[in-house]
């Protein structure tokens, strides 16, 4: 059997179409049932359903021998016991500083201001941050971040961005993008060895599906 670690949504919903590419079909919709591991129609894949930030930590444990998982994710994890073979190429964003509307950010940047960033992403944020000899109080936070410079309780914020339209919605502009983020194909080194075949196959399945163009 062979478990591949999914989270509900964008990551789901957007890894499906691969699979359906070589006839895989999840048989229960995550959105219609509370089941957290679902069969596929094939007797020897099944699907668990883990939030996103817990795939990486499944698939290094062995709860699963292979999952998607966004590069942000997997940084702040940092890929311990994980094969990284594939960027899939889906949920596509940036990691970005963003502040409020008014805030001139390059001005405190230049007079070296300490500056306060809420983020989910501090491993990320903290690189970023040191690399540009900028002093920062990072403020850890699991969600609607956008909130932190709202509320005053931080000038920036580190988070996703894809079309802009959270940031604009609060009055917030996109200061700096960090990196682009799309999904990968994470498997655990030890089920590679152990259970090559299947596992291989299910590489290839998705590399068919996500670069075409470079098989033969
Ligand atoms: N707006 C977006 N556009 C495209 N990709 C995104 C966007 N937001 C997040 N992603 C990518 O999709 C992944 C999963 O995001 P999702 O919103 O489903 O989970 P989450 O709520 O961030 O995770 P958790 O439940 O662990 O806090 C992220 O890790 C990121 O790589
Ligand atoms: O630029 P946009 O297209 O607006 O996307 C950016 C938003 O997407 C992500 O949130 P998500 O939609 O995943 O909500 P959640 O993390 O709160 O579930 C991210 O945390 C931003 O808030």
């Amino acid at each position: 059997m062979i478990t591949l670690a999914l989270s509900k949504g964008r990551i789901f919903d957007e890894t499906l179409p691969l699979l359906a590419e070589a006839g895989i079909q999840v048989l229960e919709d995550p959105e219609k049932s509370r089941k957290l591991i679902l069969p596929t129609n094939q007797p020897e894949l099944r699907v668990v359903l883990v939030r996103a930030s817990d795939v990486p930590t499944y698939v290094q444990f062995g709860g699963a021998d292979i999952g998607v998982a966004g590069k942000d994710v997997l940084i702040e994890h940092g890929g311990q016991g994980l094969y990284q073979p594939l960027d899939l190429q889906i949920a596509k964003c940036h990691v970005s500083v963003a502040v409020p509307a008014g805030f001139d950010y390059a001005h405190a940047v230049r007079q070296g201001a300490r500056l306060r960033v809420a983020t989910k992403y501090p491993a990320i944020a903290r690189e970023f941050f040191a690399r540009k000899g900028v002093h920062v109080d990072l403020v850890k936070l699991y969600g609607s971040m956008e909130l932190a410079p709202l509320t005053g309780m931080a000038d920036a914020i580190v988070d996703l961005v894809s079309t802009g339209n959270t940031l604009r919605a609060n009055n917030l502009v996109e200061v700096e993008q960090i990196m682009p983020i799309s999904s990968q194909l994470v498997v655990n080194q030890a089920a590679l060895r152990l259970k090559q075949l299947p596992l291989r196959h299910l590489m290839d399945v998705f590399a068919r599906a996500c670069h075409p163009e470079a098989l033969v």
